[in-house]
């Protein structure tokens, strides 16, 4: 390992000699600090750019420039980007949550496109700074994209990507996790084994919910509602009731044909409808999951009221934005109701729990892992990759974001296309005839 020019803060590179070990294309080099000079951005931000950003770079004379905030898993999205020329330049800063100043550093003079996280904040400062260096696209990696603002990006004509389809089943899979292990008590029944309390089978011990024949509730069917209301109703033989602001067709006509095929089999159809309001579903639901987009209309959308409107004993199963559950409120419920039950995978000041929430037992909370699953992680970072490079090369945009398949075959091309751009339209961005 050869290492230069260290005296100067600023050019601290240090050239690995040898290749990595899982990548195609073997130069990597590693820096504290990417190119900052001639950027105009104001100076508090030039102030606190002074601490250098850790990266390490991949494909040193590629002609484009991107930047991922954060290592991702996989290596296909590295290699795909190193083939078609990309400079790919990742962020091994320790930190987990990257400032606005840590990524306008990054993105430095001159970057053509940048793959972002859910916790960074992508407003107006950055996408003018993305503009500033001759940007044209930015990825979420993740489905949901309420931490970018879609008005800002189309003000300097950025592409804003987004990660549909991939993790939906996996994170449907953590919602039906969370509901049964809130059902049958699992982390406190866990906790009681550890602590060497058990002593012998009681008539009592950790009674819980038993899922069949009750009825499931799902706010917000789409992608991953859907999946996650066919889970309960095939598994666990739940009677569905939807609040959706569209009609989610596929998903009655699967539980009616469950339902029938149960029926011939002598068995109890299971049933659907859909709500006419939410409150119709916090009413009638035993187990009710939240899936809906977090933005204004479903900010506090289970609060006091709504907490209070449904059943005693009931289960709430959060997986799509803390906002969407005032969580002071929902504290105050658990404590007044201890037979209600919640299942927790996001939380309303991430990565904070509202005081109290941790102490109590009716509750089981995770660190928004709902779409950690290998085989999801490695397609988020693909479809982000190539929403970004897609932009960089022209590309139209993919017909469909539900149909994302031909982009993670690992054994085949990926269409010449930008999976899921969300803002395609604003932007007058050609789309696919594949
Ligand atoms: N916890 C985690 O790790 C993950 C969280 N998510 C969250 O889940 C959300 C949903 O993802 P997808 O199912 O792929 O999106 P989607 O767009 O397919 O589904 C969202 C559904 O919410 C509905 N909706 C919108 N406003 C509503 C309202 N006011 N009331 C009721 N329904 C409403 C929409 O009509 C749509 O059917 C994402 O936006 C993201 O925030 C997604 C993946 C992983
Ligand atoms: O994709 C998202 O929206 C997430 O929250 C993480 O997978």
């Amino acid at each position: 390992m050869a290492q230069h020019d260290t005296t100067t803060k600023h050019r601290l590179w240090l050239y690995l000699e040898k290749p990595h070990p899982i990548i195609k294309h073997p130069t990597i080099l590693s820096c504290t600090s990417p190119k900052i000079a001639n950027q105009k951005c104001p100076k508090s931000t030039l102030a606190s750019m002074a601490k250098p950003v850790s990266i390490e770079v991949y494909n040193p004379n590629g002609k484009y420039r991107v930047v991922s905030t954060k290592s991702m898993p996989g290596t296909r999205w590295i290699n795909l980007l190193i083939e078609q020329d990309c400079r790919v330049e990742i962020c091994t800063q320790k930190k987990t949550i990257l400032s606005v100043e840590d990524i306008i550093a990054l993105i430095g003079d001159k970057c053509d496109g940048v793959i972002g996280q859910l916790t960074e904040d992508w407003g107006e400062t950055l996408f003018a700074a993305l503009s500033r260096a001759g940007g044209k696209a930015f990825s979420n990696m993740a489905v949901g994209y309420n931490n970018v603002d879609v008005n800002a990006a189309n003000k300097y004509g950025v592409a804003v990507g987004n990660t549909p389809g991939v993790l939906t089943e996996t994170t449907a899979e953590l919602a039906a996790s969370l509901s049964l292990a809130a059902a049958r008590r699992i982390v406190e029944a866990d906790q009681f084994m550890r602590a060497g309390l058990y002593d012998g089978w009681l008539p009592h011990l950790f009674v819980g919910n038993l899922l069949k024949g009750q009825t499931v509730g799902v706010i917000g069917a789409g992608r991953i509602g859907s999946a996650y209301a066919r889970m309960m109703v095939e598994g666990f033989k739940m009677n569905l009731i939807y609040y959706d602001l569209y009609q989610s067709t596929r998903l009655e006509k699967f539980v009616t044909a469950y339902g029938e095929f149960l029926k011939a089999n002598g068995e109890q159809p299971v049933t659907w409808k859909r709500a006419a309001s939410m409150d119709e579903v916090l009413q009638e639901a035993d187990v009710i999951s939240l899936h809906p987009i977090m933005d204004k209309t479903t900010y506090h959308l289970i609060n006091k009221n709504s907490l209070a409107t449904m059943k005693k004993e009931a289960i709430l199963v959060n997986c799509s934005r803390g906002p969407v559950v005032d969580e002071v409120a929902l504290v105050e419920h658990l404590k007044q109701n201890p037979m209600f039950r919640v299942g927790l995978d996001v939380f309303e000041d991430e990565p904070y729990m509202k005081p109290g929430l941790a102490d109590m037992k009716n509750a089981v909370v995770v660190p928004h892992i709902a779409s950690a699953s290998k085989w999801t992680r490695e397609g988020m970072a693909t479809l982000a990759a190539l929403n970004v490079l897609g932009k960089i090369k022209g590309y139209p945009v993919w017909g469909n974001p539900n149909r994302v398949e031909p982009f993670l075959n690992e054994n085949a091309s990926p269409p010449a296309a930008s999976p899921s751009i969300v803002n395609a339209k604003a932007l007058g961005l050609p789309v696919s005839k594949l």
